[in-house]
């Protein structure tokens, strides 16, 4: 059969092979191959790839234009879908008879811009991996803006739309950028391959071994999960990126951290170790990022420096009761070799660098890491954790590169000195909520009806950081939709949504209606509750049959869908969508389970408590039926998984306690009953807190009376949220009296700033808020709102804040009577804030402190400033380090502050604002009547200006400091300045 008519012929197959994943990446890559071949011209490309149409739509244009083309273009088409899509045989499309596979032209002599458009296909797949070094690379040189990289770097594309992307704004800028792009590429290559493997020849069964291991690396990771019972979407698909950031920030990051990050150097602690950490919050998504990265290995996208990825998932780890060598291990749970084990073994020892582990979940381990066994030997048989845990600390196969995930908890010192670096993953960002959103429905006025409500209730927004609650609330779009003013506020109001949404979509009665939903599956919410709270206490996340019997778990339970089957065991084996669905089943059990006796409640809210105190977790085994004594026997091992995990029982037990939520169980449970757990709790969060206030110490005379947060506090504040009564977030605070909160480096996000302005409101007298180094943001800013006339000061140094947040933080500041210093250093500020900061300072007569220190305030921001700074006369401390005002910005400042009553120190370090700036500034010198200290130091500054200075100072004796390091003096200039003027400082 000719090309043209085949096309024409096999129109549906060809387009079902092309669009039905639902993902353009099929289309786009052939689409590549024929840019590349000359095939489609680029204004031909532009009008089959049009944005925001369906897929099958642009798969059709490019059909009838291949036809209208003619005979040779369809024999490329079918030539390059076979390339694209070698299995499409397999599902009915004949391609056999075709043109052969084709080669990317030969690069002619052409220009530099033609070559990324004949090597595209082959630019693609390398660029994928290295996009933000590319990047990096093209700012370096001048030819891209970060607007560029802003464009290419939009979440809502994959790896290889970034890529394509890149490409195609590249070409539109020239020749030069072209070449930039080229050498980089060319550079990554040569330097990227380790050297001895650019001349590495691996034996033939290291090769086929490769393909085996990457072939079942691929199967396993390209689906996710939570998606398993419900839906088909693969992980290209819904992949999201994340926000990860270095543990130990470092300076010289201009470019957000992306995923081959991860494994590069950047940002090493310990050059010594080969171990690098995940750690984030349950539901972070840790686990989907490692997936993520085994997915692109394995396709040939990223880590192609690694020759072998080994991927282990602690949990299913937990199950191996034999005592094994290395090489056991790698085979026997990863995959096994066909031939010539010991051949491969070895390849593997010789070449340590070449090979990449993955551990994820290393808090699910029933061991905690220790470093008491040490082995050497790969040959030697061990338990599986002590292998593990002698490969993350390089005793044993010293040099492999590894790769460990956890929540934080369980990360304690004895690992921390084994850790190459540590990488924390905080969830989604703003845009990333709005891209999974997108991803999620396929229909897209749902996506914008399910942001817009978002949008409305930034309470739920907070929660949707994190990607397992992004997920529930997606899933549950039409509940979330239905649901009008009782829209969810809680952690336990998503949960019992989607509890709401299994049951009712996949039971068998349809019946349920109202509050019914919940008394007809009693038995079905028992069953799964049972297995999951018996499961905590032993760590045990993966379920046997034999187990599932015990706890009466039904065929028909499982069908509900909260339990998914594990696909690579022998014989069926279960686990909860995610830890955190099983943590809700736990607490439902507690909440209406009768065996649950009297002290279970008060233990569980313990637990912190003892872990303070430095006591076993293990109580929570004594919970357990007494008839399950074996287990009880398991439960002696105490997991930071463990506390983790009842921390979160105790928030879902105290939200389902909450008055509120007592009508569901009505007819479940005898109302006495109820109200009893629910005294329990209340009393366990106010004796917790007690606990708390009580551990202040008491003030130094003089002194500001300072709580610092204490493990265990902010979980405490979560519960109270959860409960959603005033009463007892009054009762909890009315007898608190501190001057000063400090919560710094507590990983608080939206979530935690909801709870804590919920909790706050209630203080009796206002407070300092201290926020530094979180991850606050301006979800979180806008959740502190209704606690604001409680603070009298708030640091937000470092959150992430931008102008939207300011926005929305002043235009509520400014009516709170006791709301008067502010420091928002290292954040995301520009000159479009500064208008609210003169609102602010105009109206507010008694505000006293405004620290904006390295944000990116220009002469515009500062002349904004100034305006407010006219009508102020309250203002005392001014710090505006670190931005780029300039000698504008500092005239204008100098103009309002001239005559400043208030104003006793002033810093404008790092601003460049030269010698004209510092003349201007000895303004304020002259006659300000107020001015003490002024921080002038980095602003090329050069004698005339201080000569300036020296005789504004010879009117001032008011004026105790003047710094002035690092400006444009000589060490002559220095020496004579300083003997004639003692208040300089060089
Ligand atoms: N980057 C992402 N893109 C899309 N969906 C994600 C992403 N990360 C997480 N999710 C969704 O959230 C769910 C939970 O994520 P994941 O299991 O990776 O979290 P985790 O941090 O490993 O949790 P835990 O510590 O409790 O095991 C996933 O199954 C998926 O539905």
């Amino acid at each position: 059969m000719f090309a043209q008519e085949f096309v024409l012929k096999q129109r549906t197959e060809i387009l079902h092979a092309l669009c039905s994943s639902g993902s353009a990446e099929h289309l786009e890559r052939v689409l590549d191959i024929l840019l590349a071949q000359g095939e489609l011209t680029w204004e031909d490309y532009q009008n089959i790839q049009v944005p925001g149409r369906p897929l099958f739509t642009n798969a059709r244009q490019l059909l009838d234009l291949l036809y209208t083309k003619g005979l040779d273009s369809c024999g490329l088409f079918l030539a390059a879908l076979k390339q694209v899509l070698p299995e499409a045989q397999e599902t009915g499309l004949s391609l056999s008879g075709c043109s052969p596979n084709i080669k990317e032209k030969e690069a002619q002599s052409t220009s530099t811009t033609q070559m990324l458009l004949t090597q595209r296909p082959s630019l693609v797949s390398k660029l994928q991996s290295c996009i933000n070094g590319a990047l990096q690379a093209l700012v370096v040189e001048g030819q891209f803006t970060s607007r560029d990289c802003d464009e290419v770097r939009r979440p809502i594309h994959t790896p290889s739309q970034q890529a394509r992307c890149l490409l195609d704004h590249v070409s539109s800028k020239g020749d030069l950028a072209a070449k930039v792009l080229l050498n980089y590429i060319q550079q990554k290559q040569e330097s990227g391959s380790p050297v001895n493997q650019k001349n590495l020849t691996p034996p033939k069964e290291f090769l086929k071994y490769q393909k085996k291991l990457s072939s079942s690396v691929s199967a396993q990771s390209c689906f996710l999960s939570t998606y398993g019972g419900t839906s088909h979407m693969s992980l290209d698909d819904i992949y999201t990126e994340g926000q990860l950031e270095l543990a130990h920030k470092c300076t010289d990051l201009h470019t957000p951290l992306g995923l081959e990050d991860i494994v590069g150097t950047l940002g090493t602690v310990n050059k010594e170790a080969d171990t690098v950490l995940v750690s984030g919050e349950a539901g972070s998504g840790k686990s989907t990022l490692l997936q993520r990265l085994h997915l692109l290995w394995a396709q040939g996208a990223a880590l192609q420096d690694f020759l072998l990825l080994f991927p282990f998932s602690c949990r299913k780890l937990n199950s191996e009761h034999k005592e094994l060598s290395v090489q056991e291990l790698l085979f026997q749970h990863c995959c096994w070799p066909d031939r010539e084990q010991e051949q491969i073994f070895q390849f593997i020892l010789d070449h340590p660098h070449l090979i990449l582990f993955t551990f994820d979940g290393l808090d699910e381990l029933k061991q905690s890491f220790s470093d008491e066994h040490r082995l050497c030997c790969p040959t030697q048989h061990a338990p599986v954790h002590t292998l593990l845990f002698n490969l993350i600390q390089g005793s044993l196969m010293k040099g492999v590169q590894k790769v460990v995930t956890s929540r934080p908890e369980a990360v304690g010192p004895l690992l921390k000195k084994h850790l190459s670096k540590e990488v924390l993953l905080k969830g989604f960002s703003p845009s990333g909520i709005d891209c999974f959103v997108r991803k999620h429905h396929n229909d897209s006025t749902v996506a914008a009806k399910v942001l817009e409500s978002l949008q409305t209730n930034t309470a739920l927004l907070g929660l949707c950081h994190n990607p397992v609650l992004c997920w529930i609330v997606s899933q549950c779009h039409k509940e979330l939709l239905g649901c009008g003013e009782g829209s969810p506020q809680t952690i336990t109001d998503v949960y019992l949504m989607i509890l709401q949404h299994f049951l009712q979509h996949k039971s068998l009665s349809k019946s349920t209606i109202g509050l019914g939903w919940l008394h007809e599956n009693l038995k079905t919410v028992l069953h799964l509750g049972q297995l999951a709270f018996e499961g905590i206490g032993s760590t045990c996340y993966i379920f046997s049959g034999i187990e599932l019997d015990a706890c009466g778990v039904t065929e028909q339970d499982i069908c509900i869908g909260f339990l998914i089957q594990i696909k690579d065991t022998s014989s069926a084996h279960y686990e909860f969508l995610h830890v955190t669905i099983q943590c809700f089943f736990a607490a439902l059990y507690i909440v209406l389970s009768g065996n649950i006796d009297g002290p279970t409640i008060p233990k569980l809210f313990e637990m912190q408590d003892m872990r303070e105190t430095g006591l076993s977790t293990s109580c929570f085994g004594a919970c357990l039926p007494s008839t399950d004594q074996q287990k009880q026997d398991v439960v002696g091992e105490d997991t930071a998984a463990k506390t983790s995990d009842l921390q979160m029982i105790a928030t879902f037990v105290s939200g389902l306690l909450s008055q509120r939520h007592r009508s569901l169980w009505l007819h479940c449970c005898p109302s006495a009953v109820m109200e009893k757990k629910a005294r329990q709790v209340v009393r366990c969060l106010s004796k917790g807190m007690q606990k708390h206030f009580k551990s202040i110490p008491q003030p130094v005379e003089g002194e500001a009376k300072s709580m610092h947060a204490m493990p265990g506090f902010l979980w405490l504040i979560k519960c109270i949220y959860e409960m959603q009564e005033s009463r007892i977030a009054n009762n909890a605070m009315s007898k608190l009296e501190i001057d000063h909160l400090k919560l710094t480096y507590c990983n608080i996000g939206p979530v935690e700033c909801t709870a804590l302005s919920y909790v706050l409101q209630h203080l009796r007298t206002p407070v300092g808020l201290q926020l530094d180094n979180n991850s606050v943001g301006d979800v979180g800013v806008e959740q502190l709102l209704p606690c604001m006339h409680v603070c009298n000061s708030l640091h937000l140094r470092n959150n992430n804040i931008t102008d939207e947040g300011i926005r929305k933080l002043i235009a509520k500041g400014i009516q709170c009577d006791n709301f008067r210093k502010i420091a928002l250093f290292n954040n995301k500020l520009t000159d479009a804030c500064t208008q609210q900061f003169s609102h602010l300072l105009k109206t507010r007569q008694d505000f006293l402190s405004l620290r904006l220190g390295n944000n990116n305030i220009t002469a515009e921001g500062a002349k904004q400033l100034a305006e407010g700074l006219k009508f102020n006369h309250s203002l005392q401390y001014l710090g505006l380090w670190g931005n780029k005002i300039g000698d504008a910005g500092a005239e204008a400042l100098a103009s309002a502050l001239e005559y400043s009553k208030s104003l006793v120190w002033l810093s404008l370090v790092g601003n460049g604002v030269g010698t004209a700036g510092a003349c201007a500034l000895a303004k304020i010198v002259k006659n300000s009547t107020s001015l003490e200290h002024l921080w002038l130091t980095e602003n090329c500054i050069t004698r005339a200006g201080v000569e300036c200075l020296i005789q504004a100072l010879q009117h001032n004796t008011h004026v105790k400091s003047i710094w002035l390091q690092n400006n444009n003096l000589s060490l002559e200039e220095v020496e004579d300045m300083t003997q004639r003027e003692s208040r300089l400082f060089f």
